[in-house]
């Protein structure tokens, strides 16, 4: 018996308010069965491309390659079409074509010398790509990605088999008058642009866009112009959003990292933040300084500097690390709620003898010189440091750009997501040593697990959002950066966070962070299916997805965890941490065969890749397979047409029995 049968007069009466609401586009029992017919057709499709990357942190290259190469799926699709009928450079130049069509159209266009006969060769073969990559998708999804100028004489390529002897002259006219009206090269990137499109269906982005690499800005440009994508929100990212929201000690903590590793891109070029009053404070303040521990981390950094400003970004350095210390003293002092009062440092140095007291024990200073501390007021700022502050603080109020991707961040962007069964959040969901969900004070209330995270998701909101001088803003813009170093907070969940230590103290034993619970306890597979369970996430196919911890592949571990049931997926996209790694990265893909990981070889760079065809070399790994293929209708999507098309039967009955007029 079918739903609709199911379905009688008497049981829409409760319905009919949304039933004449959806009626209004579909006023017929025409347009309401056809429309019916198009979503059960969708329904027995194959389930899209879902892709996972994770801890981008500003590389936008290798970002920007892994979208365009589809993490390796481009490639593939081209073997399979061209197997042993096109030789392997043939089929690389193809692939580069694909990727970088605008550059590699110039290249070839000054090699070529019968460049008609290559448009010719050429767009036959991206027919054929193109074809086979739309495949997966109905007549309407496909129209929808088109361009609207090529889109008629694309969808008569996709759908006429040039094997079709009555259609072959057909397509080989519709190619020759391309290429005669010269409109060859808009269209080739037209195609590329499609077959990169459509070979990914939808991504995930598990948090840290920001920090350490030198273009967060460019990948967030890169987001907002997506066709299908979403963000769980990471410890930098919402340090960018503290920042954002006017929280000075996010903002000295966003400069002080772009300082550390030499990349001032996102700052000036991608936000226009006016970095001219922190230089001529830095270069005013430590004229005599070396200040030798302050030196950025070139070794990573994309730019290169002459000596002078080397000298001068070192010197920035200092001054914005030591105000980020005295601003966050201000914050754990007027918040003892977050219990934070022994990350104040500075009042444990001993200035006259040039050591830190801690616990107890001395440590020699790595660097004694502070012009700006007063030892009997370690925290207050000059006059000439909270004017600076001040200034910082408007550039980054009055940042355009900067609203943009923070609008951007919001509006796609929360701190976890359940989609197709799999949980999705970038650090942890804070446990206790038992494995029971860790209670969190919030402003005198206990939060924990699920709702926990949604606590923190509506605070980071409150901080954007809500008007300025209100108390519960006033309050969230701090939680903001709790969240990004606090010892409770979902983001971190680490004992402490070692920024001063780190910078002044040789013994290592500092340094380190101490990890929560819950990055040891979610190798447990029981503790996983709790967690799951409590995101409303169980199911045969459910997993975790976690970012933030870098895996140490080159030591041997395995991003697959708790028996399968959770996936690491950090592998280092951030250069600095690929010596950790081993790798440059990991992109989690689930299709409609199954769930795989594709881990990813540094990448030289975007020159390089359309040069000389350098493509990232990647590494599949297949971690779970479906014995049954997944179709749309298992998909959250699917649950979702599956509802309207209820809607619609009873749109149906209530056209029948009259209870609703057609408009006709
Ligand atoms: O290596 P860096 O860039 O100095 O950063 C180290 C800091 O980054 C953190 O690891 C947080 O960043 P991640 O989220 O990338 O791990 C802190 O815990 C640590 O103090
Ligand atoms: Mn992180």
């Amino acid at each position: 018996m079918t739903a609709q049968s199911n379905i009688t007069p008497e049981s829409i009466v409760g319905d009919l308010r949304y039933l004449q609401l959806l009626s209004r586009s579909f006023p017929t029992i025409a347009d309401a069965s056809t429309e019916i017919i198009n979503l059960e057709a969708i329904l027995n499709l194959p389930k899209g491309t879902e892709h996972f990357l994770t801890d981008i942190h500003g590389e936008y290259e290798a970002f920007q390659h892994v979208l365009k190469n589809a993490s390796g799926a481009v490639k593939r699709k081209v073997n399979e079409i061209f197997g042993n009928t096109l030789r392997e450079a043939e089929k690389k130049e193809l692939c580069t074509l694909i990727y970088y069509p605008e550059e590699k159209l110039q290249l070839v266009k000054a090699r070529e010398k019968d460049l008609d006969d290559w448009y010719l060769i050429t767009l036959n073969q991206l027919v054929k790509v193109c074809q086979n990559v739309s495949s997966k998708y109905t007549r309407s999804k496909v129209r929808k990605s088109l361009p609207a100028e090529f889109s008629y004489i694309i969808q008569e390529l996709l759908h006429e088999s040039s094997i079709e002897p009555n259609k072959h002259a057909y397509i080989n006219v519709i190619i020759s008058t391309i290429i005669t009206t010269k409109r060859a090269d808009d269209f080739i990137i037209a195609m590329c642009n499609l077959i990169q499109r459509l070979t990914i269906d939808s991504l995930h982005i598990v948090g840290d866009i920001y920090d350490r690499g030198p273009g967060a800005h460019i990948i967030m440009d890169t987001l907002c112009n997506y066709h299908n994508f979403d963000i769980q929100w990471g410890n930098h990212d919402i340090l960018w959003m503290g920042a954002a929201s006017g929280n000075d000690s996010c903002i000295a903590n966003v400069i002080r990292m772009s300082m550390r590793y030499g990349n001032l891109g996102t700052l000036e070029d991608g936000y226009g933040i006016n970095l001219l009053p922190l230089a001529t404070f830095a270069m005013d303040t430590y004229a005599d300084d070396p200040c030798t521990i302050f030196m950025p981390k070139m070794n990573f950094a994309d730019a290169h500097y002459n000596e002078k400003t080397l000298r001068l970004i070192t010197q920035m350095h200092k001054a914005i690390t030591i105000i980020q210390f005295k601003l966050e003293a201000e914050i754990i002092d007027r918040r003892p709620e977050f219990g934070m009062e022994n990350r104040k440092l500075l009042e444990k140095i001993d200035f006259d003898r040039g050591v830190f007291v801690y616990e107890g024990k001395e440590y020699v200073l790595r660097d004694t010189n502070f012009p700006t501390v007063d030892p009997a007021n370690p925290y207050r700022l000059t006059e000439e440091e909270r004017e600076l502050v001040e200034k910082i603080h408007y550039s980054f109020m009055n940042s355009e750009k900067l609203k943009k991707h923070m609008r951007c961040l919001f509006t796609y962007g929360g701190m976890y997501l359940v989609s197709n069964s799999n949980l999705l959040y970038h650090a942890s969901v804070p446990l206790n040593e038992d494995g029971s969900f860790k209670r969190v004070k919030i402003r005198g209330k206990e939060y924990w697990g699920r709702r926990l995270l949604d606590k923190a998701d509506q605070l980071i909101r409150t901080a954007y959002f809500d008007e300025e001088g209100e108390e519960d803003k006033e309050f969230a813009m701090d939680y903001i950066w709790y969240m990004w170093c606090g010892p409770e907070a979902p983001l971190f969940d680490k004992d402490k966070m070692a920024t001063f230590e780190r910078y002044f103290v040789e013994d290592k034993e500092l340094h380190k962070e101490k990890k929560g619970h819950y990055y040891t306890l979610r190798n447990r597979e029981d503790i996983c299916d709790r967690i799951l369970e409590e995101f409303g996430a169980s199911g045969p196919h459910s997993h975790i997805i976690n970012g933030h911890v870098p895996v140490k592949t080159i030591q041997g571990e395995q991003p697959m965890k708790a028996n399968g049931k959770l996936f690491v997926i950090d592998g280092g996209f951030s250069k600095a941490y690929q010596p950790e790694t081993g790798i440059a990265g990991y992109t989690l893909v689930y299709h409609s065969h199954g769930m795989q990981l594709v881990q990813h070889e540094p990448f030289q760079s975007r020159q390089k890749a359309i040069e000389e065809g350098l493509d990232i070399k990647s590494t599949n790994f297949v971690l779970e397979f479906n014995s049954q293929r997944m179709m749309v209708k298992d998909t959250d999507k699917g649950k979702e047409l599956v509802t309207q098309i209820l809607d619609l039967k009873k749109l149906l009955v209530a056209y029948r029995t009259g209870l609703i007029k057609e408009k006709i």
